[in-house]
């Protein structure tokens, strides 16, 4: 904390300075060791002053000084101006330019706090705490004061907060019980580049508020976006461009074609930590599976000399729980190089300190959806030329760096220049329950940047009139309000709003919680056998979201003993994060004044819950036959064959009918997350539900 202005330090200074000034005017000389005094406490009174102006509060002068040095402070007035005169700007500015970080200050200088807050949306959780982090201390104050934020789940403001950062997600859902975002003054879109399905959504949705709200400033903000297609969006919009980046950034191309990214990252890797000087390494991969691959052979095969670096391997990817995410923010040792192994996660507004070298490996995981059979797969395709300028992007912020592209040139610029709109290609009964809630009855009156494809959007209509969300002409119904005020998808909403009336919310709660977060089995790869045996251990012919349960009911008997979680290969952070966000629906349960029961020991309206909310996932099982010597299940009515999960306690159960979570293709198409359930609960619990039994 040396860089922080000490105010007893500094008024003990004033104090010498004041003794020397009052010194016999005749007998002082302002020899060089004086002056150099009189300067440094003049520089510090004038970092104090800033400081006291900023905000009254302090501020450490080395941010105060970093700030002025960002390229976004040269352009500082025109800028303010441009906000002033516009009603709606799109700001495009290189990465680490300061758009994330400044441009809500900026507009609070600009003094539109006084009518409101400055809102500004996020991809990832994670951007949007460590750039709240950073603009808090920025303004001189604690998270969740003048500087807060919001992710699903988590509420970092208060009644002072001026400056509000916050997943789109959490925008998009403030709109349904908002539709006018009366609380805000300004909301900024960052990183809208990615054409994120809640982007896209916001950008239709205020298009329609900005109509109707003068007062409203609306910004749209990236380093790669298509300024013209977004300023046509809205009706000219007038573009400002900020050019300059804080450090350079030498791109170096894989000059050959490329065939295996993991062992070339791994290579890349050694490389720089045998020939490269001091600087940490984000390297960016797809998922888990290459991410741990690559860690456990950092971690296990490679051995620097003692000439080299240890390696501190930090992966990261969204299913792990934020304490662990958060490593990526910790220091490495004298002797270590921190080396992240990360997905997307890390792709946008992140500044880790100490990062020099970024490895691209051009590959992101990207879900694809297929509406007929209602399945969304992740897919491993070529990432855009925008996010690998924003990968690039995460070196030369806090120095010069390096960017090595596991790729060629050319293969570059065979690149689609931005992803496909997300819009294009997921599940969109979340989105329209969402956007009947707001207010749109007619799909067609809603002006899409990209229009969704007709056949998502009729999918998510028949879905949600399978949910009675809405009734026959669109309109949402009273089920549907319910489902829309639980942050939850549609199903789980649902199955919520039933298990009241089967009386064993107490059960249900528990499982829809469970079910947000990862998975809470372990399975490290070094003690499979060991973690299978303890997860057999809990194996109920219920299924395996009444096993999770019932994990989580013997957690709470051990009053939450981590060590009992290690001993039965259970992931102790995630029954906590089970456990807090079991706490904020029940919160959300009894403002909506929802009663909680238990069914005690019947299980059956448990189950008959899981059925209301997981019908459309339903699958039977095939006849045996003797030559197949396997079972294998048919999916209703899209007829898909797919198989029980080896992990599943239902593995060797084999009912003749269930309802499964999601469906993973690894060698085969696996359901996980699977309910036996009775054929006759399907017409009970979703009666326009045609299937041909
Ligand atoms: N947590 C931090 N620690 C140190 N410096 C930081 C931190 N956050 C931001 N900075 C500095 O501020 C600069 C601007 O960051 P900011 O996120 O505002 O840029 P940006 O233009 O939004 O970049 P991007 O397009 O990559 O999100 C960074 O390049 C870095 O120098």
């Amino acid at each position: 904390m040396d860089d922080v202005l000490d105010i007893n330090s500094l008024s003990h200074e004033m104090d010498e300075l004041t003794s020397f000034l009052l010194k016999d005017e005749n007998t002082r000389s302002l020899n060089t060791e004086k002056k150099e005094f009189s300067e440094n406490v003049q520089f510090k009174l004038d970092s104090y002053m800033t400081a006291v102006k900023l905000n009254e509060k302090i501020v450490p002068a080395d941010i105060i000084e970093r700030r002025k040095k960002l390229p976004i402070y040269t352009k500082k007035n025109e800028l303010m101006n441009a906000i002033v005169n516009n009603h709606v700007l799109i700001i495009i500015g290189e990465t680490g330019s300061g758009k994330t970080t400044q441009l809500p200050q900026y507009l609070k200088e600009v003094g539109l706090t006084i009518t409101g807050r400055i809102g500004c949306t996020q991809l990832r959780r994670m951007a949007v705490k460590s750039v709240t982090k950073r603009v808090a201390q920025e303004q001189g104050c604690n998270i969740g004061e003048e500087v807060g934020y919001t992710i699903r789940f988590e509420d970092m403001t208060s009644e002072k907060t001026e400056i509000q950062y916050m997943t789109d997600g959490i925008l998009l859902r403030e709109c349904t019980y908002d539709k006018m975002l009366s609380n805000y003054s300004a909301v900024i879109l960052d990183e809208s580049h990615e054409r994120t399905i809640d982007t896209d959504i916001l950008l239709a949705v205020l298009k329609w508020i900005i109509r109707k709200r003068n007062d409203l400033k609306l910004i749209i903000s990236s380093a790669t976006l298509d300024s013209v297609k977004f300023s046509n969006y809205f009706d000219g919009a007038t573009v400002f461009n900020i050019s300059g980046r804080m450090f350079p950034v030498n791109i170096i191309y894989n000059p050959f074609q490329l065939y295996d990214y993991e062992r070339s990252a791994a290579k890349t890797v050694i490389m720089i930590n045998e020939q490269k000087e001091r600087g940490d390494i984000l390297v960016f991969l797809t998922g888990e599976d290459d991410i741990e691959t690559l860690s456990d052979y950092l971690n296990y095969e490679y051995k620097p000399s003692s000439l080299h670096y240890n390696l501190k391997i930090i992966p990261v990817y969204s299913a792990l729980p934020w304490e662990q995410q958060a490593l990526i923010f910790e220091p490495a040792k004298k002797n270590e190089r921190k080396v992240i192994i990360a997905t997307n996660i890390a792709e946008t507004s992140l500044t880790v300190d100490g990062i020099r070298y970024v490895i691209d490996s051009g590959y992101v995981k990207q879900k694809v959806y297929n509406p007929k059979k209602d399945m969304e797969v992740l897919t491993k395709v070529r990432v855009s030329q925008a996010q690998a300028i924003q990968r690039t992007g995460r070196a030369g912020r806090v120095g010069p760096g390096v960017c090595y592209r596991l790729y060629s040139q050319s293969q570059f610029d065979l690149f689609p220049s931005a992803p496909i709109p997300e819009i294009k290609r997921t599940s969109l009964t979340n989105t329209v329950l969402l956007l009947k809630k707001i207010g749109f009855i007619n799909l067609n009156d809603i002006d899409f940047l990209d229009a969704p494809p007709t056949d998502a959007i009729n999918f998510a209509l028949t879905e949600l009139e399978l949910f009675e969300a809405i009734d026959k002409t669109g309109h949402i119904t009273e089920i549907g309000i319910k489902m829309a005020s639980f942050p939850l998808e549609p199903n789980l909403a649902k199955m919520l709003i039933i298990s009241e009336v089967l009386g064993c919310t107490e059960e249900i709660l528990t499982i829809v919680a469970l079910l947000s977060v990862s998975n809470i089995f372990f399975r490290p790869k070094k003690k499979q056998k060991l973690a299978d045996k303890a997860k057999s251990n809990f194996f109920t012919n219920n299924g395996d979201l009444i096993m999770m349960m019932n994990v989580y009911n013997q957690w709470h008997q051990t009053s939450q003993d981590k060590n009992w979680c290690h001993e039965n290969f259970i992931n102790h952070r995630m029954l906590l994060e089970a456990n807090s966000i079991r706490e904020q629906l029940l919160d959300i349960m009894k403002s909506r004044k929802m009663k909680l029961k238990s069914s005690f020991s019947d299980m059956t309206p448990v189950l008959k819950s899981i059925c209301a909310g997981f019908f459309q996932n339903v699958a039977k099982k095939k006849p045996y036959l003797a030559n197949r010597k396997k079972y294998d299940y048919i999916t209703l009515p899209s007829n898909e064959v797919v198989f029980i999960h080896p992990g599943s306690c239902m593995h060797k159960v084999l009912p003749a009918w269930v309802v499964y979570q999601k469906v993973v293709t690894t060698s085969k198409e696996f359901m996980r997350g699977i309910t036996p359930i009775d054929c006759s609960w399907l017409i009970e619990m979703a009666p326009s539900f045609n299937l041909q039994i």
